[in-house]
């Protein structure tokens, strides 16, 4: 009795009303989730639905306060089910423990919602609630945070723009060349030490290779011409079996394992001369004579061990003892079974630290602590307990606007790490971001031209490079136009396989060509053009371009790449999937949409009034005239 009055009395009891008769989603029970599952059952919802597909983790007891230390290997979402439960028995809440991204949450489940609650953590399950909450019409509440900054923002489909509206800063990823033949910057030793995990212990990926690369464009003339490129293959692999295999034939002895990367490769890479006309020499290492190198001045933090930069001769010894204890517990596998990298693992976190500053070592690069590389390894921002809480908040109180139809009061919120010059820390935009007409996702016509070599390119990179990893398809259906003939088909009865190892040309796809593109899990069809362009040797395999004006090679287009990178054709970097927020202060997160050339980030550097340069701009809800000029708040 005594809650119910409460609640009614803070709401008032029109908005009690609601909250109490309406259907809620949550997507995600992590560190956002948890909160806002906790408020949902505070705030008087009955009707709660919250999914997730992860298991609790120790890692995840400092902020997930639904879960405790006996919860550790159980389903998230039951148990923050159970948690809240003790809040209020009197509250329906279904758990799933499940991905978003399966078949039996399609259109028809999202549409029993009156909104969506997004607490994900990455960009994949992010863009996939997005296609489906705007396949069904259903308001989503997209939240995220990253260490003191945070976002809350409304997404209604012709109202608002939605989370594909404006490009996202790319992932980071590394032409193959840079990581095998050429590093230059810590970051690369360390994807191409991830690499090698995966190599001798993890999942074999080819397209993680770790030996020289001999069909690197630039050393293309003379490679091979040294005594050792007798083993290089055409694709440019140093023959070796595979890492593995020759690994395992050797009993993954440290010292051979060591030879062979960080002595004889490396005087392979020295035998493609032209690789280093202009670049400074790597020195390969020779395991019985490890130079004395320490700490040599780089910084060593307040003497946590984490912190100290390893010295050459420290490396050497922790990437023996981590080999080792590597291989035995790989050993331990069965057949065919294989590890998977884990930052917390100290072994593997240690297998990589060591190999990526001994690499680093030998191109002259920069050693790094293995708390540096463990946060750039793993791609993290810590996350602060109290930044979740404040979004979370925020996402109800959004929430609860949506109920009340106050859309216009659901402006995009930042959490900010600092005040900005209003002393403010949270901040709302002045208005709500309209829809990008351009936007590939929520445009009336979604229209993309993708930028390849049609006579490389094959089907199967195709699906699953450009049309599952960069436009975040899930079940794609393509044909090709204006004969309607079917290139690939979802449905795996239908599909010849045979098809996927053919090259786009070699089934009629060329410059020029259109391709019809349907996921029907995501009710989302999609017009693909087809321009031909065979890559440089630094160029992604591929790129993605939401807008035509891009592509015409005015001066404007051409100096201002924001907006042309949607994809990065070469997925192949360091990004974990579970890192991306949505939040970022890059500058190529900012821009209008419909305005290819305004950032906000150059409004407010530059002191020309944002109102003044608001009236030239194209897109009409953004030329409302402001009221002070300070209005958006978002920029560092
Ligand atoms: N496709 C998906 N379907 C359902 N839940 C998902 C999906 N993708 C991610 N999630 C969940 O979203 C939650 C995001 O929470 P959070 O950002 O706190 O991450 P975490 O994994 O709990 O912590 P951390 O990544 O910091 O170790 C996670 O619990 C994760 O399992
Ligand atoms: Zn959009």
């Amino acid at each position: 009795m005594g809650e119910m009055a409460t609640a009614a009395g803070v709401l008032g009891a029109d908005l009690h009303n609601k909250v109490n008769n309406s259907k809620i989603l949550v997507v995600g029970a992590g560190g956002i989730g948890c909160e806002i599952l906790k408020n949902l059952v505070l705030s008087g919802f009955k009707d709660i639905y919250i999914i997730d597909l992860d298991t609790i983790d120790v890692s995840n007891l400092n902020r997930q306060f639904l879960f405790h230390k006996q919860h550790v290997g159980k389903s998230k979402a039951m148990v923050a089910k159970e948690s809240a439960l003790k809040f209020n028995p009197n509250v329906s809440i279904t758990a799933y423990h499940d991905s978003i991204i399966s078949t039996e949450y399609g259109v028809n489940f999202f549409k029993q919602f009156n909104v969506v609650l997004n607490a994900l953590d990455n960009r994949v399950a992010r863009n996939h609630v997005n296609r489906l909450c705007l396949a069904s019409g259903i308001p989503l509440v997209e939240s995220g945070t990253a260490g003191y900054e945070g976002q809350v923002e409304l997404i209604v489909k012709g109202k608002t723009k939605c989370y594909e509206c404006s490009p996202k800063a790319p992932q980071k990823s590394f032409p193959g060349c840079t990581i095998r033949n050429t590093p230059s910057e810590p970051i690369h030793c360390i994807v191409w030490s991830k690499y090698l995990f995966n190599q001798l212990f993890g999942e074999e990926d080819g397209d993680e290779e770790v030996s020289p690369d001999t069909a690197d464009p630039e050393a293309a003339a003379n490679a091979g011409e040294s005594a050792m490129a007798t083993d290089a293959n055409e694709k440019g692999n140093v023959e070796r079996t595979s890492t593995r295999s020759w690994a395992q034939s050797n009993d993954y002895d440290p010292e051979k394992v060591f030879t062979k990367l960080f002595h004889d490769d490396i005087k392979y890479l020295l035998s493609m001369a032209d690789l280093w006309k202009e670049r400074r020499k790597p020195s390969p290492l020779i395991w019985s004579s490890i130079p004395e190198i320490a700490n040599n001045g780089q910084s060593t933090g307040q003497g946590l061990k984490d912190q100290k930069v390893w010295s050459l001769k420290e490396c050497v010894e922790i990437f023996s003892e981590s080999c080792r204890n590597l291989s035995a517990q790989f050993k331990k596998l069965p057949e065919g079974d294989h590890m998977v990298w884990d930052k917390d693992d100290v072994d593997s976190m240690n297998f990589v630290a060591s190999c990526a500053n001994i690499r680093a070592h030998i191109f002259n690069i920069q050693r790094k602590s293995r708390f540096e590389i463990k946060s750039m390894a793993g791609n993290i921002i810590p996350a602060i307990a109290t930044t979740n809480a404040i979004v979370a908040g925020l996402v109800v109180m959004f929430a609860l606007k949506v109920l009340q139809e106050e859309l216009e009061k659901c402006q995009c919120v930042y959490v900010r790490s600092k005040p900005n010059h209003k002393l403010q820390q949270i901040v709302p935009e002045k208005y709500l971001s309209p829809p990008n007409p351009k936007c590939a996702v929520c445009s009336p016509k979604p229209e993309v031209t993708v930028r390849l070599d049609v006579n490389k390119q094959t089907v199967k990179d195709f699906v699953e490079d450009v049309l599952k990893k960069s436009l975040n398809m899930v079940a794609p259906d393509v044909m090709l136009m204006p004969s309607g003939s079917i290139i690939i088909s979802s449905d795996e009865e239908e599909m010849d396989i045979s098809r996927l190892a053919l090259t786009l040309a070699d089934c009629n796809i060329i410059d020029g060509s259109m391709l019809e593109v349907d996921d029907f899990l995501q009710n989302y069809n999609l017009t693909v053009k087809i321009k031909h362009r065979e890559p440089g040797r630094d160029d992604p395999l591929f790129d993605v371009i939401a807008d035509p004006d891009l592509l015409k090679p005015t001066e404007e287009a051409e100096s201002d790449k924001n907006g042309s990178k949607n994809g990065e054709g070469d997925a192949k970097g360091y990004e974990d999937d579970d890192d991306d927020l949505i939040m970022t202060v890059d500058d190529e997160q900012l821009v209008i949409p419909g305005s290819s050339s305004t950032k906000r980030k150059v409004e407010e550097e530059a002191s020309v009034p944002v109102k003044k340069r608001r009236t030239g701009n194209s897109n009409e809800m953004l030329a409302t005239p402001v009221e002070d000029d300070d209005d958006i708040a978002i920029i560092e």
